[in-house]
């Protein structure tokens, strides 16, 4: 059994950066989409990131943004990974020097499946709920037996998680990873420590009892 990883997206703040990293994150989200209300500048990004202790991958958020956008923004932060999580193609997605991860919504309809294998040179899938018009972060989740059950990359859970629900998604779903956003915060952009704390340690608890029952 392979340990589930875990990402938080959306962090705006130093503190909140620090706080999911001593509680044992795996990565870290930053949202470079203006109409979110998780949006970073450059130098806030710069900022946690400068501020943060090794190991802790950083992830650079976009929707739809252009490839001068997103270049600006490289060559200004040591961002790990790129999530695209609007319409991008995957020609819109390569050619960044920096590996990627594609995000999908669970639109009805939609054969997930056939158009994650578009995404050849991806590292991963997200799989995130729909919510018409908006794009991510919604704090909803899906039904996660709509996961395709032959994926073509590991995939990322997410939409809606939160320390009450994410033992479950782990154990029906067993994901590469499980991500959140909404479900560890107060306000839209501002983490709750507490809730950070507890997300992570319900991940750190069902993964111990995941690798028990596979031994
Ligand atoms: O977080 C946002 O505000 C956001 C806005 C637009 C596109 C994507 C966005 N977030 C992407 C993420 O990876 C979120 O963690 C994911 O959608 C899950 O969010 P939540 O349901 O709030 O946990």
């Amino acid at each position: 059994m392979v340990r589930i990883r875990t990402k938080i997206c959306g962090i705006t703040q130093v503190e909140d950066a620090l706080i999911a990293a001593q509680a044992g994150v795996d990565a870290l989200g930053l949202v470079f989409y203006a109409k979110s209300p998780r949006a970073v500048t450059v130098a806030q990004a710069q900022k946690i990131i400068a501020a943060l202790p090794p190991f802790v991958s950083t992830v650079g958020l976009f929707v739809n943004a252009s490839r001068s956008e997103i270049n600006a923004i490289l060559d200004e932060l040591p961002l790990d990974v790129l999530q695209f999580h609007g319409d991008e193609t995957a020609a819109d997605c390569e050619g960044f020097a920096r590996p990627y991860f594609r995000a999908l919504r669970m639109q009805p309809g939609l054969d997930i499946a056939q158009l994650a294998e578009q995404y050849q040179s991806a590292q991963g899938i997200l799989l995130d709920a729909w919510v018409p018009g908006v794009h991510g972060g919604t704090g909803e989740r899906f039904d996660w037996t709509q996961i395709p059950a032959s994926l073509a990359k590991p995939l990322i859970l997410a939409g809606g998680l939160n320390a009450d629900n994410v033992a479950q998604a782990m154990q029906q779903v067993q994901p590469w990873a499980v991500d959140v956003s909404g479900g560890v915060e107060a306000n839209r952009g501002i983490k709750d420590a507490d809730k950070m704390r507890k997300f992570l340690y319900a991940v750190q608890m069902k993964n111990v009892q995941l690798c028990d029952g596979a031994q």
